[in-house]
């Protein structure tokens, strides 16, 4: 029997049940009545165990439901409770014996007697046509009767329908209530109703008054001889990762709909960094090109103090002094040039007609078109090609790295080669400072400290200067735009992933009314989550594959890099999960009561 003792339901101010106490038998069949609002529904879902928040007592077969916890409360509604849903609170997308059949899900052992269960009810209830339809295209009434078929299908010792034969006409509502009766002969089942014909059924009729339980008709009486024990097993059978793929592909559309959102919000901001990686590659083309771009020069005598400024600061390298050298022949197969003086001069302003300037740790010389004219008449056929460069007692072998667009005879040699040709120079005076500045971005810095001393220096500034402010003001433009993407996708994914979320509060709801406990639906959800951060991951590489193609059809190179490709493909995979986990943490937690009339 089930003794309510001193009950009350508040709805924030307002008070649904007001101290009620009533004794209801271990079975036949009650009827509530009420008038709308006075709470049936309320004390049906209390008595299911559907609800936690209420004062006072509800005692089953001797055993405090309120004190029952959250797993204790899920095996109770699970192996007790047959629930018949005013709503009907069926599954769309789910054929008739698959609603049915959720309700079973929890035991999945005996599965082929749970079908021919299922089957036996349907044709009871005349919906044996229907077996394989999908719930949606059932008429009111079907669906009524399906979920009755529900509610008994695990032959549960307790049955609370609410306004079962609402949508049913008067002779299928009679063989309802002959099924009712039938089965009320070993069990209790209380009927909420508005249809005082369907209270001649009954053994007992209730009203609720005032928020107060009232019998009035004939009292069944509370046979406590045949009492029985409340058994709560809290083992939970089932596989939560097969009824996550089922509701996945229920809802593959919804889910599509939103990883594909997802996605291109992702790959949106790729293709914002994608500008960013394209002004790297400018960058890297610039120095490629201006192999010297990082040298400076300052022409005149130094006593030591430009020498000493340089090399004490900590963004320059490799500072020496030039000099003027005299006699010095190149070579070539037969034939040999001699210059009678040769001068420093400044490399890095040196625009380039073929090649490279030489680089610093390579035995490598770049001539000007007229000296270069002298050795071969198609100056482009010398690239690579040996020269040798003989200067007091020394002789260089040297590779022509290019060809530079200098109007007077002159070449430049690697900076080590040329520090080891000074070792047999006249250093009485050196004609200029060479130096290196390490790092692309402090070119112009380094340039702007020396015109501050008033010291001339030769350098690229003016072009990296030219690049840099470019450049920077684009980069923070795609930077600023980049955010902007990934936060507006994120926005939009955070909505999509909350409404996908909140649109299930009836689902997962019914899913915890049938006695699915927290831990199993958790890992429902995360199941489906996990199966939409996998196909998010796909959409996002096949976005990004397919970018790539509509870039090599319409010329437009897209440089993403492969790290970049990798860490979009995980950070899609990642949003979904955290926002997913965010989104269900509420539904999750939400009481079949609370989340059922959502
Ligand atoms: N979760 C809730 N939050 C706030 N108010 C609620 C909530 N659930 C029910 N109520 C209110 O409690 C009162 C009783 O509702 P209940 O559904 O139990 O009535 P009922 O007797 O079953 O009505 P009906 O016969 O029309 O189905 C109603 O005024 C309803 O609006």
């Amino acid at each position: 029997m089930i003794q309510i003792h001193n009950l009350s339901k508040r709805y924030d101010d307002t008070l649904i049940l007001n101290h009620t106490s009533f004794t209801l038998p271990s079975k036949g069949l009650i009827c509530l009545l009420g008038a709308s609002g006075s709470g049936k529904s309320t004390l049906l879902h209390l008595l299911a165990g559907f609800d936690s928040q209420y004062s006072g007592d509800i005692t089953v077969w001797g055993t405090s439901i309120g004190k029952l916890n959250a797993d204790e409360l899920c095996a109770y509604r699970r192996d007790h409770i047959g629930f018949v849903f005013q709503n009907y609170h069926l599954l769309s997308g789910y054929t008739v014996l698959e609603n049915i059949l959720l309700a079973c899900e929890l035991n999945p052992s005996i599965e082929e007697e749970n079908r021919k269960n299922a089957k036996e009810l349907l044709n009871k209830l005349g919906l044996s046509q229907k077996t394989d339809a999908k719930i949606e295209n059932l008429s009111g009434g079907q669906k009524q009767r399906a979920a009755i078929a529900r509610a008994l299908i695990r032959n549960p010792r307790i049955v609370l329908a609410d306004e079962p034969t609402g949508a049913l006409d008067r002779s299928n509502s009679n063989e309802l209530m002959g099924l009712l009766k039938e089965i009320s002969k070993d069990r209790l089942v209380v009927v909420i109703t508005h249809d005082q014909k369907i209270c001649s059924f009954a053994d007992e009729v209730i009203h609720i008054e005032n928020g107060k339980m009232i019998a009035k008709g004939i009292d069944a009486g509370t046979d406590l001889t045949d009492q029985p024990v409340l058994s709560l097993n809290k083992t939970v059978k089932g596989s939560a990762f097969k009824r996550g793929l089922k509701n996945f592909n229920v809802h593959l559309i919804r889910y599509m709909a939103v990883s594909l959102a997802i996605s291109i919000g992702i790959l949106a901001f790729m293709l914002s960094l994608s500008s960013g990686n394209r002004m790297e590659e400018s960058i890297s083309d610039f120095k490629d090109k201006n192999t010297a771009y990082n040298n400076g020069y300052i022409k005149g005598e130094d006593d030591g103090t430009v020498y000493e400024l340089l090399n004490s600061d900590e963004r320059i390298e490799n500072v020496y002094n030039q000099y003027k050298i005299t006699d010095v022949t190149l070579r070539l197969g037969d034939k040999t040039e001699v210059m009678a003086e040769k001068y420093p001069q400044p490399k890095a302003t040196e625009s380039m007609s073929y090649g490279t300037m030489p680089k610093a740790g390579e035995q490598e010389i770049a001539l000007s078109p007229s000296l270069a004219k002298k050795f071969e008449k198609d100056i482009r056929n010398l690239l690579g090609k040996e020269l040798a460069l003989e200067y007091g007692e020394k002789e260089y072998m040297l590779t022509i790295s290019g060809i530079y667009n200098a109007g007077y005879d002159d070449f430049f040699v690697s900076s080590d080669i040329e520090k080891e040709i000074y070792i047999n120079a006249d250093k009485e005076k050196s004609y200029s400072i060479s130096y290196d500045v390490t790092d692309f971005e402090d070119i112009v810095a380094v340039s702007q400290m020396l015109a501050d001393h008033n010291i001339d220096s030769k350098t690229s500034a003016k072009e990296v200067g030219a690049l840099q402010s470019t450049f920077k003001g684009l980069n923070r433009l795609f930077l600023i735009v980049s955010i902007l993407i990934l936060a507006i996708g994120l926005s939009i994914s955070t909505v999509l992933l909350i409404k996908l979320q909140n649109s299930r509060y009836k689902e997962i709801g019914l899913l915890s009314a049938l006695g699915f406990n927290r831990g199993t639906i958790r890992r429902i959800i995360v199941s489906e989550n996990l199966l939409l951060s996998a196909m998010s991951v796909i959409f996002n590489a096949v976005l990004v594959g397919c970018t790539y193609l509509i870039g090599m059809i319409f010329d437009v190179a897209i440089i993403i890099t492969p790290l970049q490709i990798l860490l979009s493909i995980i950070s899609t995979g990642v949003v979904v999960i955290l926002i997913s986990i965010l989104a269900s943490y509420k539904l999750i937690r939400t009481e079949p009561a609370a989340a059922l009339r959502k």
